[in-house]
């Protein structure tokens, strides 16, 4: 398909409500197939999907939880402009979209235009620290900002907390989930400022790590961060907080942070408030992590919402069972804050044959612990049993041949 003004092949698709022309992939495939999405002249990810998806999921559930008539969102980092367009068609938002590549500026103000929310969508050009600042001076107050970069937000995290006037929601993702899960430990500490180690919690370590940054820098500010909700998927992290203005909540959220630990001898696997080194269950020589926040990771009634309006919109979802599936599991795993364990990995150290998952998880629940699967890896699970009891249950299973 030829569009009138654009100097690359392009191809028309749609996505949730909106009808969204991209450059077409076929043109920047390599010989072997590959297709990655930033070798287009401009970026859209269809992988990303599921993430808009639960985006504007999202928006709908907050604007009905925060009680607001009309969203305002600002996204910083459009690209094509689905992400804006889709605030606008699916959440009735104002959307507030820039982009620094005048190529994504003008594929997406024509996708405003075909999609027929150029009343509601205004694209500019600019860098997103500067956009935002400039909204701030001129009044706008966005519910929501969503920060969608190349790799790292953490560039944008100060001036989108700052771009929040009294309260709204920053809503990030992170695709740096290397230096976040501990694999580069220095760029870890430069971008986040943590101490890395290495845990057998390292999906959950990414989360934690990207939301106590979040917090960190929001008390710098004077304002304090509610986690609404916060997840992995595929290769990346996603973050909603809410930030609201105040010292006092600011303190609030900063005493959610702490260290995690993780012990490679016996598993263990907790949180600490002071870098102590030694395992209080074996005295081995814990990882420890950190900071990092240990609070819930959704808001139950916030889930709620969003899972009873996927399955209103469950004609629109692409992934629906997908979405679904994660929501309800979240708000199993929501109330559960230490950190999951890997089953292969408990096994592997304790030198036992492996339980069926489900079975440990109802063995758990038996002896009156919260016990759930995780969204965060397959093999992995979450208790509020203290470490003894998981060893002990585990122990007990293998002594039931039936039930390995
Ligand atoms: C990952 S893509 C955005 C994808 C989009 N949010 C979506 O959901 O499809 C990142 C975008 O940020 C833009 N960008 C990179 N650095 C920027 C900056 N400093 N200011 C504004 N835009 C920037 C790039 O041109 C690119 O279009």
């Amino acid at each position: 398909m030829v569009v009138e003004g654009l100097p690359y092949p392009t191809k028309r698709i749609k996505e949730g409500k909106a009808e969204i022309i991209i450059p077409d992939p076929d043109a920047y495939r390599r010989k072997d197939g590959v297709y990655e999405p930033a070798w287009a002249p401009v970026f859209y990810n269809p992988r990303m999907r599921f993430n808009r998806d639960l985006a504007v999921l999202f928006a709908n559930a907050y604007r009905e939880l925060a009680g607001l008539e009309r969203l305002v969102v600002v996204e910083p980092l459009t690209g094509s402009g689905v992400r804006a367009i889709r605030y606008a068609v699916e959440s009735g938002a104002r959307v507030y979209a820039a982009d620094i590549d005048p190529d994504a500026v003008h594929l997406a103000r024509i996708n405003v235009e075909n999609n027929g929310v150029a009343d509601r969508v205004t694209v500019e050009r600019a860098d997103a620290n500067e956009y935002l600042a400039r909204l701030k001076r001129e009044g706008i107050r966005p519910s929501i900002v969503d920060i969608d970069p190349f790799g790292s937000p953490a560039p944008f995290i100060d001036t989108a907390i700052q771009s929040i006037s009294v309260r709204g929601v920053l809503a990030a993702t992170a695709t740096d989930t290397a230096p976040l899960s501990g694999t580069h430990s220095r760029a870890l500490r430069r971008r986040y400022d943590v101490k890395p180690a290495r845990t057998a919690w390292e999906k959950e370590q990414a989360v934690r790590i990207l939301v106590g940054y979040i917090i960190r820098r929001a008390a710098s500010h004077e304002y304090g961060a509610r986690i609404l909700l916060a997840y992995y998927a595929d290769y990346y992290v996603r973050i909603y907080a809410e930030i609201r203005r105040g010292a006092s909540r600011a303190d609030e959220s900063l005493s959610m942070l702490g260290y995690g630990v993780y012990c490679p001898y016996c598993g263990y696997t907790g949180y600490t408030d002071t870098p102590s080194h030694q395992c209080p269950y074996c005295g081995g020589s814990l990882q420890v992590v950190g900071p990092l926040y240990r609070g819930p990771l959704c808001d139950p009634e916030l889930v709620k919402r969003m899972r009873r309006l996927a399955e209103e919109e469950n004609t629109t979802l692409a992934e629906h069972r997908r979405i679904t599936r994660l929501l309800e599991q979240l708000e199993a795993e929501c109330s559960i804050t230490k950190p999951y364990y890997r089953l292969d990995r408990l096994c592997s150290i304790l030198r036992m044959n492996m339980p069926k998952l489900a079975q440990l998880v109802d063995a758990l629940r038996a002896r009156g612990y919260k016990a759930t699967r995780t969204h965060f890896d397959p093999r992995g699970f979450r208790t509020d049993a203290p470490h003894p009891e998981v060893v002990n249950t585990l122990i007990e299973l293998r002594t039931r041949p039936d039930q390995v």
